[in-house]
């Protein structure tokens, strides 16, 4: 029987409504709008494509969007000073310094000097410890994204084997981390899986995904998950998102995947809605935060 399609759009339009609410709620009360600065260093075309994705959504919730365009042959110094800005400036409750930063600038040396109250893409350390102790101020957007598919999907994830292929910052990592705790902001039965984590030094990564019951791909490889590499029955989702001569296609090979999964993201419409609207909540939250530290 072939997969469902989960319908990540879907998914994250209903997220947007509820947000979309609780943003109105926050403004009536406290008197002022969240708002949410995004840098953009260079003229990536992706990077271009993903912040105009980032501030329609801001526009559609009702959140204030700053946008800063920086030209490619911007020095640490110059970026280092706009952060230093946006930290002090009351009217920007969440940062985002749009990833990947053009060769030379030192990467860390930047996402580390946000304020973490204001990191709504949960990249500094100590928002990245606080959710491997299980005490998040923020969650990663792309890993939250992946949990609440699943958990509206109706998959549970507890005691069930979790597989995350890959092992970056942004996805694998945290994925594998709130994958593992004891709860999460979808409950319970959203967390406390057995988690595995592949990557490009496993040896044997079909035979372990093939015990998985939920596969999450983020390793960046066009169609690398493939139909022999998933158990029969199992959910597969698919994080990737890579431009190939034919076009987007994600980390998973869709057209066999789908013949032996329960379940399945597509890419397009999977997992990237989720990522941007996940980001929208965190802006909130942080805006929330913030006018309760006042
Ligand atoms: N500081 C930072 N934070 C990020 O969260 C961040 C980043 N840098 N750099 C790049 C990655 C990638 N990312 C995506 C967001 C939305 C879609 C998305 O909306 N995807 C649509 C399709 C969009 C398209 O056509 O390309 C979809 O999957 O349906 C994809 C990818 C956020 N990232
Ligand atoms: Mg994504």
């Amino acid at each position: 029987m072939a997969a469902t399609i989960l319908d990540g759009k879907a998914i994250a339009k209903q997220i947007e409504l509820e947000i979309t609410e609780r943003v109105a709620a926050f403004t009536a009360k406290s008197g002022s709008q969240p708002g949410l600065a995004a840098v953009l260093v260079g003229e990536d075309p992706a990077s271009q494509v993903y912040v105009r994705n980032k501030q329609r959504a801001c526009e559609r919730v009702g959140i204030a969007s700053f946008m800063h365009r920086l030209p490619a042959n911007t020095t640490a110094e110059g970026l280092l000073k706009l952060v230093a800005q946006l930290n002090a400036d009351a009217q920007v409750s969440g940062i985002l310094v749009q990833l990947p930063l053009p060769g030379g600038i030192d990467q860390t040396l930047i996402l580390d000097a946000i304020d973490p109250s204001k990191d709504v893409d949960c990249f500094h350390p100590h928002n990245v410890g606080l959710v491997s102790q299980g005490r998040p101020r923020f969650l990663p957007c792309t890993p939250h994204g992946v949990m609440q598919i699943l958990h509206r999907s109706g998959i549970a994830a507890a005691g069930k084997h979790a597989v995350v292929i890959g092992r970056s910052e942004i996805v694998g990592k945290p994925m594998a981390m709130m994958l593992m705790q004891k709860d999460s902001t979808c409950g319970s039965s959203a967390a406390n899986a057995t988690v595995t984590v592949c990557h490009s030094r496993t040896p044997n990564m079909p035979e372990i995904c093939r015990t998985a019951d939920i596969v999450i791909a983020a390793i960046g490889k066009p169609r690398f998950v493939t139909a022999d590499m998933v158990k029969p029955g199992a959910a597969v989702i698919d994080v990737g998102i890579n431009r190939t001569e034919d076009g987007l296609c994600g980390d998973v090979d869709f057209d066999s995947v789908k013949q032996v999964a329960s379940a399945i993201t597509p890419v397009p419409g999977g997992v990237g809605p989720l990522t941007i609207v996940m980001l929208m909540e965190n802006t909130l939250r942080a805006a929330e935060w913030q006018a309760g530290n006042d």
